[in-house]
């Protein structure tokens, strides 16, 4: 189904997942994509300095992934001088690279800046004029191609090298776009190609890994806070346990099945004094995600807590998650305590 601009698009489409209802693109469209149109949201991502920091060090201190390369790119923050977020696509000046979401043109810019021979930059709505306007400005109209359409639609004329997106949402899978990367993955990026992403680890800029730890102290509005999870900023001293990872994907790899549910069982030992355990944090990268308990439970050194972890997309909008959390305590003397069943929604 071709898809012009902005809202054309009436289709649904497969959201990727086996036993997966259909999304409704113009629900999607209204839902999702037309707050990417206003240029108050894209200033606001571009005004995350870890963001933009984040993926200026990775093109910038990456120079073999781009000099000469082709390029493709899907969305999120960057920082360029003026501007502070942007999603970049991008090619080397042999090799070419993509940029799905391409939303200011930010990270297709940096590619070209960074020696890329070829940026196809993607963007589904009407901020791909901006992006073209910036490119313009930047005057890196030949090397960077700004393409309005969804990178599920759109035809690139050639195979890339590599595929920068900045597509993490809240608890790193919240607004599930990385059904959109795996797309543009499967369709566009050469077997020999790579995918930039924002942590680095084990040398391979391939992986990602997701986080969970227990934090004390950050429940300050229970009404508020009781059903959905917050964004926060979580001080070392606030953490009383230890941290687990309940997922990580290799970008390279990695299947829509992959994050339609998420689930882990692990392991968190108390290593603070006796305390009150208010909730669980949850992070990529940088980032937390707190997950407050009601009430709060009183733990101690040498408390281990055994979690199930469970994440799900919501049934009315597969842009947003469900999360279980269902933990126990288990004391020194071996004892277990359970707490009851908590489910949150990361909207
Ligand atoms: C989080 S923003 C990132 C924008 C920019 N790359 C940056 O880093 O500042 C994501 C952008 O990707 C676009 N986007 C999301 N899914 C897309 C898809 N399937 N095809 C094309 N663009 C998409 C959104 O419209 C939005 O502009």
């Amino acid at each position: 189904m071709g898809s012009s601009a902005n809202g054309s698009r009436t289709a649904t489409t497969s959201n990727g997942g086996a036993g997966r209802a259909p999304v409704d693109k113009e629900v999607d469209f209204a839902n999702y994509f037309c707050t990417y149109a206003f240029l108050y949201h894209q200033k606001e991502m571009l005004s995350d300095r870890v963001r933009m920091d984040a993926y200026y060090d990775a093109v910038f201190r990456n120079p073999s992934h781009f000099l000469g390369k082709w390029l493709a790119f899907q969305k999120r923050w960057d920082l360029v001088r003026k501007f502070r977020r942007a999603p970049i696509g991008f090619q080397r000046r042999l090799s070419t690279r993509a940029s799905q979401g391409t939303g200011s043109g930010i990270l297709a810019i940096w590619s070209a800046q960074a020696g890329a021979r070829k940026v196809y930059a993607v963007e589904a709505t009407k901020m791909a004029e901006h992006a073209r306007q910036l490119v313009k400005a930047n005057k890196l109209e030949d090397v960077v191609e700004v393409i309005e359409g969804s990178i599920e639609d759109v035809t690139l004329p050639e195979k890339v090298d590599v595929i920068i997106s900045e597509w993490m949402g809240y608890f790193l899978l919240r607004e599930s776009m990385f059904d959109s990367v795996i797309c543009a993955r499967d369709r566009w990026l050469k077997p020999t190609g790579v995918m930039l992403k924002l942590r680095w680890r084990r040398g391979s800029d391939l992986q990602f890994q997701m986080s969970l730890l227990l934090v004390e102290n950050v429940r300050d509005d229970v009404d508020l806070c009781a059903w959905t999870s917050l964004w926060n900023n979580l001080h070392p001293n606030q953490v009383v346990g230890t941290a687990a990872i309940i997922k990580e994907l290799d970008c390279l790899t990695a299947t829509v099945d992959d994050i339609l549910n998420v689930q882990a069982s692990i392991k968190s030992s108390i290593n603070a004094g006796d305390t009150r355990f208010c909730g669980f944090g949850g992070w990529f990268d940088v980032h937390f995600r707190v997950f407050l308990l009601h009430p709060s439970a009183l733990v101690h050194e040498g408390n281990d807590l055994i979690v199930d972890f469970s994440m799900s997309r919501s049934k009315e909008n597969h842009r947003l998650m469900e999360v279980e959390l269902n933990c126990e305590i288990r004391q020194s003397s071996g004892e277990l305590l359970p707490l009851s069943r908590n489910k949150f929604y990361i909207e």
